[in-house]
């Protein structure tokens, strides 16, 4: 039997979880229902049992007996009512269960007192009682242990009672006897087959409950993974601008847009000067740093509708969608700029970093890797030349 079984386990015969915890929380769990239940079916009982002050006096008139019962009936009802006053305050159904069975108890000691002083009309008490068994199972919100100790009290001490006070014969005795056993039975069954159900609809609860937080833990876990995945897709590892694919795809857009609505669009390839002798000098884990900081840099020179991406070793490409050519040759001069005033201390204190820039304007007939290359025509160009410049396409 697997954890979540035991604690699902309902006994066979008090009809609650086996699991103390877990009947503690059910019993929470109902416990604002059972309060309002108890209540209303406590003051309904209470109505009967006064209501039957009327056949006292028809049977009795104004004796000793009848001003007995009537206190008696007083007694049952204003406590049970009280009780269920209190129920209705403070009646919690986990931690006060006892609360609930007192109004049982004094019922069933009321109903027991009703044979001595009325012993005449037994046939009716007898009637009474099968009634009182049922509603002790069913009316009255309460365990099934409490509801059959009390029911099984009733019948116990109404069958002495009856034999002593009212007369009845051991054959009579036997045949009410059978009587209230069949309203016990019924009763106990009713009431296990109800507790048993209630409790078994309140396991599946929980255990969908617990699936559904489950559920929902996997797809939180899933879409933390996939938005892992698209950054690994999106992004460059080591400098965190655009991968080149995830740049190819945006810029493509800009530029398809930017012919639509006819605006300028531009493009930069960037190449860090002589970075194979950075490499050399300081190893490729230096290399890498200063290529951060590079795009770094570069990306705080840029508005934040520029696109920026890492086209491969020591290359960056740059889209520029809304920007005219004199702009864009003007952000590539702040730029190049920008990477010469790098301020970097420690052993590259003497470093002098440099970009060479080719810019590309785009025309309506250029598709992008024609405007890529074209600005790769002009890079070159800026190398050819002496790097450390911005080459503009004419
Ligand atoms: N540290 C580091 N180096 C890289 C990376 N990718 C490419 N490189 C290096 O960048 C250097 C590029 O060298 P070259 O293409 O000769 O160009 P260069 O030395 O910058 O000279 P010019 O571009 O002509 O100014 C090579 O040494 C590559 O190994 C990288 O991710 N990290």
């Amino acid at each position: 039997m697997s954890q979540q079984q035991k604690q699902n386990d309902i006994h066979w015969l008090t009809g609650q979880f086996s699991d103390r915890q877990k009947e503690v929380s059910y019993r929470h769990s109902i416990e604002s229902n059972v309060r309002s239940d108890a209540r209303l079916a406590l003051i309904l009982a209470s109505a009967i049992f006064a209501m039957f002050g009327i056949t006292d006096y028809n049977l009795l008139g104004l004796t000793q007996e009848y001003y007995l019962l009537l206190a008696m009936r007083i007694t049952v009802v204003s406590s049970c009512v009280a009780i269920a006053f209190i129920i209705g305050k403070a009646g919690g159904y986990a931690d006060k269960a006892w609360l609930h069975a007192l109004p049982l108890w004094i019922f069933a000691i009321g109903i027991i007192l009703i044979v001595p002083l009325r012993p005449e009309s037994l046939s009716t008490q007898v009637t009474s009682i099968a009634v009182a068994i049922v509603a002790f199972y069913l009316l009255i919100p309460n365990l099934l242990t409490v509801a059959a100790l009390a029911s099984a009290f009733v019948s116990i001490t109404f069958l002495a009672t009856a034999m002593i006070y009212a007369g009845v014969t051991a054959e009579g005795a036997v045949r009410i006897g059978l009587l209230l056993a069949m309203a016990n039975i019924v009763g106990y069954s009713s009431l296990r087959r109800l507790e048993r159900l209630q409790r078994q609809q309140y396991a599946l609860l929980n255990e969908e409950r617990d699936q559904n937080r489950e559920l929902l833990q996997e797809i939180k876990h899933r879409k933390s993974l996939e938005a892992q995945l698209r950054m690994v897709a999106e992004r460059d590892t080591l400098t965190g601008v655009d991968s080149r694919s995830y740049f190819m795809k945006r810029a493509q857009a800009l530029l398809q847009r930017s012919r639509l609505e006819e605006t300028p669009f531009c493009l930069f390839m960037i190449d860090v000067d002589h970075f194979k002798k950075i490499n050399d000098t300081w190893g490729h884990t230096q290399g890498d740093v200063i290529l951060t900081k590079i795009a770094e840099v570069c990306q705080h020179s840029l508005r934040p509708t520029d696109i920026i991406g890492r086209f491969g070793g020591e290359e960056f490409v740059v889209g520029l969608p809304h920007t005219s050519p004199n702009d864009a040759t003007a952000v590539a001069e702040r730029l190049k700029q920008g990477v010469e005033a790098l301020s970097l201390d420690g052993e590259f204190k003497d470093l002098q970093l440099s970009v060479t820039i080719g810019v590309a304007v785009a025309t309506p007939e250029d598709d992008l890797d024609t405007l890529i290359t074209r600005a790769d025509n002009r890079l070159y160009e800026g190398k050819r030349d002496g790097r450390n410049q911005v080459v503009t396409s004419s």
